[in-house]
């Protein structure tokens, strides 16, 4: 990180997420990781950001009473928007080979929200990154759905695995956001938290 005063934070990570987790690494972030699960459930008639918005706050509720007033808490969703339907993690194999199969030979947004809660504010922010899939045939679904995880992960693939290797056609806007956390903008919005205080 080069703004120095970064360093006055005690930055907390509240992700189980070990694919969030190595980017913040990655950023030369130092920070810790604290874990308060909470059910992710989210009023039905929000859209899009509005729902990744809503569970990154979400995360941060079980951690409000307790944070210091050198605190910056991160937390963060990811969902996969197809075609108006929001898509979270399949809750099986069999829920992961529709979604998969769902997504083939279209293309799909993957959101990803972040919350900072410092001094009893909180900044959200977000992005949006488009992602296309060639036509799969049923027999590289099943294979990836054997071979890999798909069920911690939204819309039941991972873009750093073989699916994505093999499948994506295209994508527009942050790679890193598909994975799971949108970097630029972590490293953008820490950066004006340090400059406002
Ligand atoms: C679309 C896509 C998602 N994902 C992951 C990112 C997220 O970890 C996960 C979506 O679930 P989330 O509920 O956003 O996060 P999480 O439960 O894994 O972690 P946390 O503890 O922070 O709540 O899907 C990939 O790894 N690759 C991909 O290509």
């Amino acid at each position: 990180m080069l703004n120095d005063k970064i360093k006055d934070f005690n930055i907390i990570l509240a992700s189980a997420s070990p694919r969030r987790q190595a980017f913040l690494k990655a950023m030369d972030l130092n920070f810790e990781i604290k874990l308060k699960p909470i059910e992710e459930i989210y009023p039905e008639n929000l859209k899009k950001e509005e729902i990744t918005d809503f569970l990154s706050k979400l995360k941060s509720e079980p951690f409000l009473e307790t944070l210091q007033t050198n605190d910056i808490l991160i937390t963060s969703d990811t969902i996969v928007w197809l075609e108006g339907k929001a898509l979270g993690k399949p809750k099986d194999e069999a829920e992961a080979f529709l979604m998969i199969k769902s997504l083939s030979n279209k293309t799909h947004q993957v959101v990803t929200s972040i919350c900072f809660t410092h001094k009893s504010m909180q900044d959200v922010v977000n992005t949006i990154t488009k992602v296309t899939f060639k036509a799969l045939t049923d027999a590289e679904i099943n294979h990836y759905i054997s071979t890999y995880q798909p069920l911690d992960k939204a819309g039941a693939y991972g873009i750093q695995e073989w699916i994505g290797a093999i499948g994506i056609t295209s994508i527009e806007g942050s790679y890193n956001n598909v994975v799971g956390l949108p970097t630029h903008l972590l490293y953008k919005t820490l950066n004006s938290i340090a400059d406002r205080n």
